[in-house]
């Protein structure tokens, strides 16, 4: 997309005047589009913003509906029931025990894929008993007996439409670059702010995302705002589409050509209710080497080969020496050198 046929508009709908924000009219990927019309919308789209709006996706309506009323029960109860709740967090987990200034002004529910078997049924055996109750079991079982299952098919059929266009991955890549074992889900809340004229309170500071592809699941708020030409732009929530964006790892299979854009959510100073959002975060296996395309592809920037875990290690290392991720910049080979 060049910058002069961003389509920019007022963002006036979500937000008042000192809060007014440009949007990016995002690009639209049909999951159920005949090749090779998929092959060419989502690698035009991974290159060029790196984020898209996804139809027909196949989620349904009711069960998204479902999963926002649940998490946003589980997130209103009191303090003292939720904090209590598992993989409740409040604030960035990672922070917490720094002497840095936490940024973020959320809350949620994380849920690891190894999580989720076990726990819903412990969850639903120990219904009165534990935190959240049987709220908490039906939210479980909705994540991980329905949701994820969605999230993991879409996340495969994305990447593997990419693995196997330009990307050229072998079968032995394309299953070990890609793993449903090691997905997370989080349910966010941001709280509304009172944000006073002309400041804003950032629900989630800017970031890339350490995944091989991002699924983001909305509500109706927005909030949610991409680095993009140097200025941040709203990504307005559309009914029915998923945001999608190319995590860190994707950026590095693809030697450079698909994009992990910068993003950051401002939390909600112009509604009573506050964001919520579903999130799916699809990982390689721990321990894949990942290395750049084949000579074939282009290849904008080059990156010295990694495993995923070289690669967690090293965010967790430099967030707790700085409290920042430096990311993929550590990985990096000038192409001189290469
Ligand atoms: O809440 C959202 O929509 C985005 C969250 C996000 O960017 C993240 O968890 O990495
Ligand atoms: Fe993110």
């Amino acid at each position: 997309m060049q910058q002069q046929e961003i389509h920019l508009r007022r963002f006036m709908e979500h937000q008042p005047d000192e809060c007014a924000l440009e949007e990016l009219e995002l690009p639209t990927v049909d999951l159920e589009a005949e090749e090779p019309s998929l092959t060419e919308q989502l690698a035009a789209a991974c290159r060029d913003p790196g984020v898209f709006r996804l139809v027909n996706h196949g989620v349904p309506c009711d069960l998204t509906a479902r999963l926002f009323g649940l998490a946003r029960g589980l997130l209103e109860l009191d303090a003292a029931n939720k904090s209590r709740l598992p993989g409740y967090f409040c604030g960035t987990p990672a922070l917490a025990a720094l002497p840095v200034k936490q940024l973020n002004w959320l809350e949620g529910l994380h849920v690891e894929a190894d999580d989720t078997g076990d726990r819903s049924h412990s969850s639903a055996d120990a219904a009165d008993g534990e935190a959240g109750g049987s709220a908490l079991a039906e939210f479980m079982e909705a994540v991980s007996g329905e949701y994820v299952a969605h999230m993991a098919r879409i996340a495969r059929k994305l990447f593997d439409t990419l693995a196997c266009g330009e990307l050229g991955l072998d079968e032995e890549q394309r299953a070990s670059y890609l793993t449903e074992r090691g997905c997370i889900f989080r349910a966010y809340r941001y709280p509304a702010t009172a944000s006073g004229a002309g400041r804003r309170q950032l629900g989630m500071e800017a970031h890339t995302d350490s995944s091989v592809l991002s699924i983001l699941n909305q509500d109706r708020v927005g909030g949610l705002q991409v680095l993009y030409g140097g200025r941040w732009l709203a990504m307005r929530p559309m009914e029915g589409a998923l945001v999608v964006n190319v995590g860190d790892m994707l950026q590095a299979m693809s030697g450079g050509a698909y994009r992990s854009p910068e993003h950051r959510v401002v939390a909600p100073g112009w509604t009573e209710v506050g964001r919520m959002s579903l999130c799916y975060f699809a990982f390689p296996q721990e321990d894949a080497v990942i290395v750049g395309p084949p000579s074939a592809c282009r290849q904008e920037e080059l990156y010295r080969a990694f495993s995923y875990r070289e690669f967690r290690e090293q965010v967790q290392a430099d967030v707790k020496a700085s409290g920042s991720k430096v990311g993929l910049a550590r990985f990096r080979v000038p192409v001189s050198q290469s």
